[in-house]
């Protein structure tokens, strides 16, 4: 059953010169699986999460086909028939976003507090003070944060602990998608590898389905169900995660994975194979941390 049907969907950038992003892309997102998007810089995978989304700003436009949104309640929206607060309302109650460097777009000012307390007061305003008060501890606890870091001002916590606040904010309204745009990449290898198995364990547990963009195709093999590469704004290949690694049908996926030395080693040790590879990666990246 899909949550997200995207459908021949195309993007342009009408500068001096018009660029075609995204060219008719047809993908689905299945109800809690997590969709890996793989492809190297300026392939247009940005570009499609916030196409999806309806984030563009000028001077891109959407050309063409559409996105439509299955609820678990059984409706279906067409994205593009929503506007203004309708579609903001939508993207945190249904579908959510965690970008790149987004850590930094917590308000230096206010506390961790106040402003996840904020998504509850906009977007569940029916709940009384008390009650916020406990769904924000219990957020912060979901990804892993003590519930005394409430408290905290941005610049108190680590980089890694922002990334998790972001993500806790993400979630608090229960999203049945989250659209993750190289949420680790600014972060340390352990770290990242943390935050991974976080969301791993959190979409196991909530349920939501996940696209995971990243040029990172080993990390991309870990972690996804799914995934889909994409190159000149196409999507050339699509294929769950060990045939598209043991069988890659693309030339550009052929060459894609042969870019990177840790997959085509010996040791092989970035396969997917569940959660196991994912700990495994893991104690390595302990054993590195007590080489060192
Ligand atoms: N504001 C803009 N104006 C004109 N062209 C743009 C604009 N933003 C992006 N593009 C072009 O659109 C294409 C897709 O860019 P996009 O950022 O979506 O790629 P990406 O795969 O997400 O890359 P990255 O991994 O570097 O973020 C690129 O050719 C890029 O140069």
């Amino acid at each position: 059953m899909s949550v997200l049907s995207i459908e021949n969907l195309s993007i342009d950038y009408r500068a001096e010169t018009t660029v075609h992003a995204v060219r008719e892309v047809s993908l689905t997102l299945e109800r809690g699986e997590i969709l890996g998007l793989a492809g190297e810089s300026g392939c247009g995978k940005s570009t499609l999460a916030y196409g999806i989304t309806r984030l563009l700003k000028p001077p891109a436009a959407i050309t063409g086909g559409r996105v439509v949104f299955s609820s678990r309640e059984g409706y279906d929206i067409d994205l593009s028939t929503l506007a203004g607060d309708d579609l903001r309302a939508f993207r945190w109650d249904k579908i959510a976003m965690v970008f790149q460097g987004a850590m930094n777009s917590l308000n230096p000012v206010l506390r961790i507090s106040e402003q996840l307390e904020d998504v509850f007061i906009t977007h569940r305003p029916e709940l009384s003070k008390a009650e916020r008060r406990i769904r924000c501890g219990e957020l912060l606890e979901l990804v892993g944060v003590d519930r005394n870091r409430l408290r905290a001002y941005p610049h108190e916590l680590s980089g890694g602990m922002r990334q998790r606040v972001m993500i806790a904010m993400a979630l608090a309204l229960d999203p049945q998608v989250l659209i993750m745009d190289e949420p680790t990449t600014a972060l340390d290898v352990v770290v990242q590898r943390e935050i991974l198995r976080e969301i791993t364990r959190l979409r196991s547990e909530l349920g939501f389905a996940v696209i995971f963009i990243t040029h990172d195709l080993p990390l991309l093999l870990e972690i996804s169900d799914r995934i889909a590469v994409m190159r000149a704004g196409l999507i050339v290949e699509l294929d769950d995660a060990l045939t598209l690694y043991t069988k890659p049908k693309h030339p550009y996926t052929k060459r894609l994975l042969s870019s990177f030395p840790s997959l085509t080693g010996e040791r092989g040790g970035f396969v997917r194979t569940g959660e196991i590879a994912l700990d495994v990666a893991l104690d390595e990246t302990d054993q590195t941390v007590e080489a060192l």
